[in-house]
């Protein structure tokens, strides 16, 4: 009680004493309290305008629900389309510490695709340029991007890969027969994995060794896990497996090089048209580091992605008898005009005009690269959004090819709304401007070839109908692999 009293004295006392204090302190005090909440305030509604989402935790933000959705049967996609229920066409998110706006429109990836490199990058991610190399073109800065672009792009063209479409024809039909002939039910994605794999190695740099072509598959499956992962290395984690993989088949690559300048073997393929540059001056070839990543690099970025849409496309068309039927048509009438046991030939691709839109529209509901993230190098706007440098914008690739403003009735598997002309950027899974995807031809014939072989020799049953993605995935995939057997057509079982 004396304590209370004592107390209240000397409140008294310092009233009485320092009242002009007291006020100036109250006075300041609420005033700062004002300006800095006044500040606050202006800073996040000029960070959110009008973009609505929960940004969360500073650096933590949704990273825990992302990570969940990668980690579930539904996928990645799954983040998104749940924020989109919540707030709307636009959102914005932030995941591991940076903020991410999700861009759904034609109008936005227009002003992203053809201002990338300028105004827009593709955001450095640490594990990405560690797996596939400081030169491979995900990473390398925009003088150099556009040098190994141009040198790279020749042999992508749909001439060049005149051979290539012989080659893997070759190789399909044989892996196809031997398939039918055991009568067994085969997990097709890693029999598409497989033969991507194969061939692209074949193509890139005439690898057929088996126990070679196996080595290098499942070191760049290790790599390509490695792409997106936390870069420690701790043994045991993916990015460790991922960078000893790397090791692994650059020591491949370095010794195929060297055989090929010693003369001790010789082939006619990209690699060996990559080194009869060697005497040209430094902008008109590839260092052997550069040659090194981007072989590496071309193989990862092919493989999963073309072997995932081969998986689709038999699903989707297993789905949709009535399309099947009408490629098969296409496939056979083709297939009748030739010699039996011939190989396909650019000609016969070229007459695959309804096979092109069951590849397309496989395409666009699988959605293989689900968005394109870039990021932002200074502020600007987009569609009237405020975008801040530094933000992540992620062209929205998925939302667009389900919009059903451009694609009515967009979860119906049609190829025949391909036969009307697409409105720019309205179809965009392999990108869109100066990093459009380099292997849009190879992957088009790899597609064009199989679907052909398929359906003009045979019949299949899907063997689990499972529809849960694989969780461990960056690509959407059936977490089955999509089992399937064959039966020849000819048999008529
Ligand atoms: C169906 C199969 C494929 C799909 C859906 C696909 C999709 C894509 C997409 C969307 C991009 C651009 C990503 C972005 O802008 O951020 C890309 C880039 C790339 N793709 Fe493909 N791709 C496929 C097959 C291939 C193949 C067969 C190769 C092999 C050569 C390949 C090599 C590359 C490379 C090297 C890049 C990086 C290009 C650059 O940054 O300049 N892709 N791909």
């Amino acid at each position: 009680m004396a304590n209370l009293n004592l107390a209240k004295e000397d409140l008294l006392f310092l009233v009485h004493n320092y009242y002009g204090t007291i006020v100036m302190v109250a006075v300041f005090s609420i005033g700062a309290t004002f300006f800095i909440s006044k500040a606050w305030t202006r800073t996040s509604s000029t960070e959110n305008s009008q973009i609505p989402g929960q940004l969360g935790l500073p650096f933590i933000g949704e990273t825990l629900s992302f990570l969940a959705a990668n980690n579930s049967t539904k996928g990645n996609y799954e983040f998104v389309r749940l924020r989109r229920l919540w707030h709307g066409k636009w959102f914005k998110t932030r995941i591991f510490g940076q903020i991410h706006v999700f861009v759904p429109s034609t109008e936005g990836a227009k002003i992203i695709f053809s201002n990338d490199f300028v105004h827009f990058n593709k955001g450095y991610v640490k594990s990405m340029a560690d797996a596939a190399g400081a030169n491979s073109m995900f990473s390398v800065p925009l003088e150099n991007h556009k040098r190994i672009r141009r040198l790279l792009s020749d042999p992508f063209s749909m001439n060049a890969l005149s051979d290539y479409v012989q080659k893997f024809d070759k190789m399909l039909c044989k892996r196809l027969k031997k398939l039918e002939e055991e009568r067994k039910s085969f997990v097709l994605l890693d029999f598409c994995t497989k033969i991507t794999c194969d061939s692209i190695c074949n193509m890139l740099m005439s690898v057929t060794d088996e126990s070679l072509l196996q080595n290098i598959g499942n070191d760049c499956s290790s790599v390509s896990d490695a792409t997106i992962s936390f870069p420690f290395m701790i043994p045991g984690t993916r990015y460790y497996k991922g960078i000893k993989a790397r090791q692994r088949l650059l020591k491949t690559y370095r010794e195929i090089i060297d055989r090929r300048r010693s003369g001790k073997e010789a082939s006619e393929d990209f690699l060996q048209s990559m080194l009869e540059r060697d005497s040209l001056p430094p902008n008109e070839k590839l260092s052997d580091a550069e040659l090194m990543d981007n072989l590496l690099t071309m193989i990862i970025s092919g493989e999963t992605t073309t072997a995932a849409a081969m998986m689709w496309s038999v699903k989707f068309l297993d789905e949709n008898r009535e399309v099947q039927d009408k490629l098969r048509e296409e496939q056979l009438s083709i297939a009748r005009n030739k010699p039996v046991e011939a190989s396909l030939t650019l000609d016969d691709i070229s007459k695959m005009s309804y096979g092109w839109k069951v590849a397309k529209e496989t395409l666009r509901m699988s959605n293989i690269v689900l968005w394109y993230p870039r990021v932002v190098l200074s502020d600007c706007k987009i569609e009237g959004h405020e975008i801040r440098k530094g933000w992540y914008v992620n062209v929205d690739a998925t939302r667009i090819h389900y919009d059903p403003d451009l694609y009515p009735n967009p979860m119906k598997f049609n190829p025949s709304r391909f036969d009307e002309i697409q409105k720019p950027y309205s179809f965009i899974p392999f990108g869109a401007g100066p990093r459009t995807c380099i292997g849009i031809n190879l992957a088009k014939l790899t597609m064009l070839v199989f679907l052909h072989r398929l359906t003009s020799g045979y019949k299949w049953t899907v063997d689990n109908m499972d529809t849960s993605l694989d969780p461990k995935g960056h690509i959407p995939r059936l977490r089955s692999g999509c089992p399937v057997s064959l039966r020849s057509l000819k048999d008529g079982r």
